[in-house]
């Protein structure tokens, strides 16, 4: 850990002058990080509740706002900052909820380096502190077109700086937006093959007629990133990785009725009519399998997209009440209101339905009859 620079200021007095000729509303902390100072909240606050950022750059005399990535915290009535690693700087948010008081804003870890060279400017990234099981991958798993990669977007956009994507290899073609090295390694199979025997993957598998496998090395470019990682794979690859490799947190999302699922797979339009009827086809054995398989910790449903993202980020300590900095432990995170327990290997099921549905067993009913679902 770094010298600590920072200090409590929340008791300056509105219309205090930083010394650097700036007005300030009170509440700023000072963080020196090699010429650079970090101003953070006070005079560039947005509003009187949020947290700004302003960089005083000693070597040239001049202030700088940046490009700010990633959520900031959402209230600002005083705040300590101490530098860790000379890269990032914790902030302890006074007077917030225990599961919100902890954030880092990253000044020059290496996401930051990369985020300055392709927005040519300065750039900072909020990250929140999470509890419970924060260290662990993330793998998540479900049929084709329920929302895997829109959910795993949602939580790469609000934490930029705090998860990784494994980029895995796959044989099928490209999608119209999607772009190698970014979405997927696009390979041929013989290629993918030659890598396999070679034991450059993690796992693979065949799914709906192509190779999918993740490799060791998109894994360790995540853990060099010092980023949690998120695996989007298939049921047969989390089981490979259950068995073999890495203690992370299982999710699978289920559809809330395979006909939504067949209307969100269609509505998509990437797939041919003949793609789309065999992932349908796909989805039913794969549903069964991430429900009763034993291998997944959390089922989590998508039906309402906002709400079952919500649930997302509370399974991953992004909105919990645990405590901050809570060591990994075997314990389940502490399962969000609206959950129930599974009959099945008593996993957790996770029901993001919004509408209106009046009891309990009206939902659990709605899932018996669509998907087959099973629960207590
Ligand atoms: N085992 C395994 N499955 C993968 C991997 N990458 C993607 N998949 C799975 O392959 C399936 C098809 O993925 P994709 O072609 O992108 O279609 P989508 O699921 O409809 O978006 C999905 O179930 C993915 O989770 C991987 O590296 N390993
Ligand atoms: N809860 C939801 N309600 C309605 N549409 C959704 C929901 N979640 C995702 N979608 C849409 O369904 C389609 C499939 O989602 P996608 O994330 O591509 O699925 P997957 O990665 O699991 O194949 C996309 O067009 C997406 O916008």
């Amino acid at each position: 850990m770094g010298e600590a620079p920072a200090f409590f200021v929340d008791n300056l007095q509105n219309g205090f002058s930083t010394g650097f000729g700036l007005k300030s509303k009170g509440f700023e902390t000072f963080t020196d990080v090699g010429d650079k100072t970090f101003v953070i909240g006070g005079a560039n606050c947005d509003s009187a509740s949020s947290v700004g950022i302003q960089i005083y750059d000693k070597s040239t005399g001049k202030w700088v706002i940046p490009t700010v990535l990633g959520t900031k915290p959402k209230t600002c009535k005083g705040h300590s900052a101490i530098l860790l690693n000379e890269d990032r700087i914790m902030i302890s948010i006074r007077g917030s909820t225990l599961d919100d008081c902890i954030w880092f804003l990253e000044v020059d870890t290496e996401y930051v380096k990369e985020q300055k060279k392709d927005f040519g400017t300065e750039v900072v990234a909020w990250s929140k502190g999470v509890t419970g099981e924060a260290e662990k991958p993330v793998v998540i798993s479900g049929p084709s077109g329920v929302g895997k990669g829109t959910l795993i977007n949602m939580l790469m956009k609000e934490f930029p700086s705090m998860f990784g994507f494994s980029v895995s290899h796959t044989t099928r073609a490209p999608r119209g937006m999607e772009k190698n090295g970014v979405h997927y390694h696009f390979t041929e199979r013989n290629v993918m093959e030659n890598d396999i025997k070679h034991g450059k993957f993690l796992e693979f598998a065949s799914v709906h007629g192509n190779l999918y496998g993740t490799s060791i090395e998109a894994i360790e470019a995540v853990a060099d990133s010092g980023k949690r990682c998120i695996l989007d794979i298939d049921v047969q690859g989390a089981r490979s990785v259950r068995a073999n490799y890495l203690d992370a947190v299982f999710i699978f999302i289920c559809p809330p009725s395979m006909r939504e699922l067949e209307e969100r797979l269609r509505a998509r339009g990437t797939e041919t009519e003949e793609q789309i009827l065999k992932r349908l086809r796909n989805a039913e054995a794969e549903i069964e399998q991430g429900k009763s398989s034993g291998i997944f910790d959390y089922i989590l449903y998508n039906d309402n997209l906002e709400e079952c993202y919500e649930n997302l980020m509370e399974l991953l300590g992004l909105g919990g009440s645990a405590p901050i900095n809570q060591k990994p432990s075997s314990k389940v995170i502490d399962p969000p209101s609206n959950h129930s327990v599974s009959k099945i290997d008593n996993k957790m099921v996770i029901n993001c339905e919004t509408k209106e549905v009046g009891n309990e067993a009206k939902n659990f009913g709605f899932m018996q009859d669509h998907t087959g679902c099973v629960v207590a």
